[in-house]
């Protein structure tokens, strides 16, 4: 039978999702039925699919990645592929602008909104620049895999960085070897990362640092969908990568700019949980429909 599927389109920068309430978790969609929605000739046409979803309806090993009980709902998010993706940056500000608008969750001004995602909680607050995500802790790769893209003129080391999902940062001299990329095609990552990973082309800003802040400009191929026009854990992991190679004197506030604006990254110390880093930006729904799913 045919099913009729009611979805809101959103973005943050331009990094575009279709958005759908499941709250009982009772309308998987298959892998096949993603790249229908998000295929933007033939589908609506996005980057990804995130499915709300109540925590308490999830099967027992998502449900195990929920480990704060406050988290009430959960962020099943779906690259463009239909592959599942552990987090998504911008997918959790524009998750947080759907559930608010459509009153499945209060978000009031200083409060804070626990969302589930495959990665554990994260936390979600209102801020000046739209949302502001608690993105939690990283680790660094140990080793630093060879990075080789369709107009770089030789491959160069990129530096693994696990935001809750994996990426490759590779820094570049200038914006014009920047514009040069060609990210119609895959960059390949030797030696290749067992569950892929998103990659990061990054120009550090002249001057780097600016009143104490750093600026980077960024762009990025994602793991299951290609070039998009920005990624929040990306961003995250450039100014990590960007920071970690500055050394001991570089800023813990960072504006990554990306070609669908600019965002917001932040490194904190936490009592508890050692440093976190935090993403602020923009969260807009544009439209809302129903598609029936073949
Ligand atoms: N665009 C997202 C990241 C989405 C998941 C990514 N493609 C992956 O497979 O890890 C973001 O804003 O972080």
């Amino acid at each position: 039978m045919a099913v009729k599927l009611h979805f809101s389109k959103g973005h943050g920068t331009g990094n575009d999702f279709i958005l759908f309430a499941d709250p009982d978790g009772s309308l998987e969609l298959t892998a096949e039925q993603i790249r229908a929605l998000c295929d933007r000739h033939f589908g609506i046409g996005a980057d990804g699919v995130i499915r709300a979803v109540r925590s308490a309806n999830l099967d027992a090993g998502a449900a195990a990645l929920v480990e704060n009980p406050g988290a009430e709902w959960y962020m099943d998010y779906y690259n463009a592929d239909g592959s599942v993706a552990e987090m998504c940056g911008n997918g959790v500000r524009v998750y947080a602008e759907f559930l608010t608008r459509s009153g499945l969750a209060e978000l009031a001004q200083g409060e804070i909104l626990p969302i589930g995602t495959r990665a554990g909680v994260r936390d979600v607050q209102r801020s000046a620049l739209g949302y502001q995500v608690d993105m939690g802790r990283w680790w660094l790769e140990d080793d630093e895999p060879l990075v080789s893209a369709k107009g770089l003129k030789v491959a160069r080391p990129g530096l693994g960085i696990d935001v809750g999902n994996p990426h490759v940062v590779v820094a570049l001299s200038d914006d014009a070897e920047l514009e040069a990329l060609d990210l119609a095609y895959v960059p390949v990552i030797d030696p290749e990362p067992v569950n892929g990973a998103n990659v990061e082309f990054v120009v550090p800003g002249e001057p780097l640092i600016r009143d104490g802040v750093g600026h980077i400009s960024m762009r990025v191929h994602e793991r299951g969908v290609g070039e998009t026009l920005s990624c929040g854990t990306g961003t995250v992991a450039a100014a990590l990568a960007i920071r970690h190679w500055a050394g001991e004197r570089a800023p813990d506030e960072w504006r990554v700019t990306i070609p669908g604006g600019t965002v917001a990254v932040r490194m904190f110390p936490t009592e508890e949980d050692g440093e976190h880093v935090s993403l602020s930006g923009p969260a807009e729904l544009v439209f809302d429909g129903e598609v029936t799913l073949a």
